[in-house]
C-alpha cells in the first residue's frame, strides 16, 4: 500500500452498554477508495462515527497520517482534514446551492486537491444548473450531491462517505458512482460505507466485509467479487 492516510487498530465501540465492535482493524492509503461492506445492522456506520470522534465509548486506536485522532471531537478530526458526508444528508434547506458550499468552504490543504464552487460545478453539472435553488427545493439525490460538494469545499485529505447511495434514485447512483471515480482521479482518498455492493464494486479498491461488528474479510474488490463463499455469508448478493 502506500502512505497510509487511515489506520484503525483494534477499534471496540459502544452504544451506552451494547458492545457493537469488537477489534476492528483497517488501513486506507493515499488515493485509495476503500468500502466497509455488509449487512443491515453490521456496524458500518457505527465504524465511520467512531473514527470521526462521533461516539461517547470507543477502545482502540485510530489514526490520521500518523497523528493519534481517537479521543478528538468530530470538529478538530474535521480540522484536521477529514471530511464526514453522513447517512442522512443534512443540506441547509432556506440557503442556495451556492451559499450552502460557502458554508463549507476552508483554505487549501496541502497534499490534497483544492475545491472551488466552479470545479464542482464540473463535476456536478446538475448543481451547476441550479446555483441558486434553495436546498429544500431539491430532489433527494440532489441533496446527496450538495452535502459531497459541500464536504469538498473543506479540502479534505479524507472522506468518509456514510451510505452514499441509499434512498437515491438508480440514476443517481450511477451518477454518484461516476462523481466517486472521478474524486478518485483526482487524487482524493476515500472510505465508505456501502450496503449496495455492486455500488462498493463500481467505485471501491478494496473492501472490508462486516458482519456483528467484526472484520470477517479484506481484499481487493475483484477478490470479494470472486469470493462467493464471502458474498453469500455476509452481503445481499
Ligand atoms: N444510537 C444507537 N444506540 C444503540 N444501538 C445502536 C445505535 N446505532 C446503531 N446501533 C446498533 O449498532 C449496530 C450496528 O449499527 P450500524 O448502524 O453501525 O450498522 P450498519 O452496518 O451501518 O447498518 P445500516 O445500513 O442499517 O446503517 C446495530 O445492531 C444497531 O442496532
Amino acid at each position: 500500500m502506500t502512505d497510509t492516510v487511515l489506520k484503525v487498530e483494534q477499534l471496540n465501540a459502544f452504544y451506552g452498554k451494547a458492545h457493537i465492535l469488537f477489534d476492528v482493524d483497517l488501513e486506507v492509503g493515499q488515493g485509495e477508495v476503500v468500502a466497509l461492506v455488509g449487512r443491515n445492522g453490521a456496524g458500518k456506520s457505527t465504524t465511520i462515527k467512531a473514527i470521526m470522534g462521533m461516539l461517547d465509548r470507543v477502545q482502540g486506536r485510530v489514526s490520521y497520517r500518523g497523528e493519534d485522532i481517537t479521543r478528538l471531537p468530530p470538529y478538530k478530526i474535521s480540522r484536521m482534514g477529514v471530511g464526514f458526508v453522513p447517512e442522512d444528508r443534512r443540506v441547509f434547506s432556506d440557503l442556495t446551492v451556492l451559499e450552502n458550499l460557502d458554508i463549507g468552504r476552508r483554505p487549501p490543504r496541502p497534499g490534497a486537491p483544492t475545491w472551488t464552487p466552479e470545479k464542482l460545478f464540473r463535476l456536478f453539472p446538475n448543481l451547476g444548473e441550479m446555483p441558486d435553488r434553495p436546498g429544500g427545493q431539491m430532489s433527494g439525490g440532489e441533496q446527496q450531491m450538495l452535502t459531497v460538494a459541500r464536504t469538498l469545499m473543506g479540502n479534505p485529505g479524507l472522506v468518509l462517505l456514510d451510505e452514499p447511495s441509499e434512498g437515491i434514485a438508480p440514476v443517481i447512483v450511477e451518477q454518484m458512482a461516476q462523481m466517486i471515480t472521478e474524486l478518485k482521479k483526482q487524487g482524493l482518498t476515500v472510505l465508505l460505507s456501502e450496503q449496495n455492493t455492486h455500488f462498493a464494486q463500481l467505485v471501491s479498491d478494496r473492501a472490508y466485509v462486516l458482519e456483528k461488528g467484526q472484520v470477517k474479510f479484506t481484499g481487493t474488490m475483484q477478490e470479494l467479487m470472486r469470493n462467493d463463499e464471502v458474498r453469500k455469508a455476509y452481503l445481499e448478493v
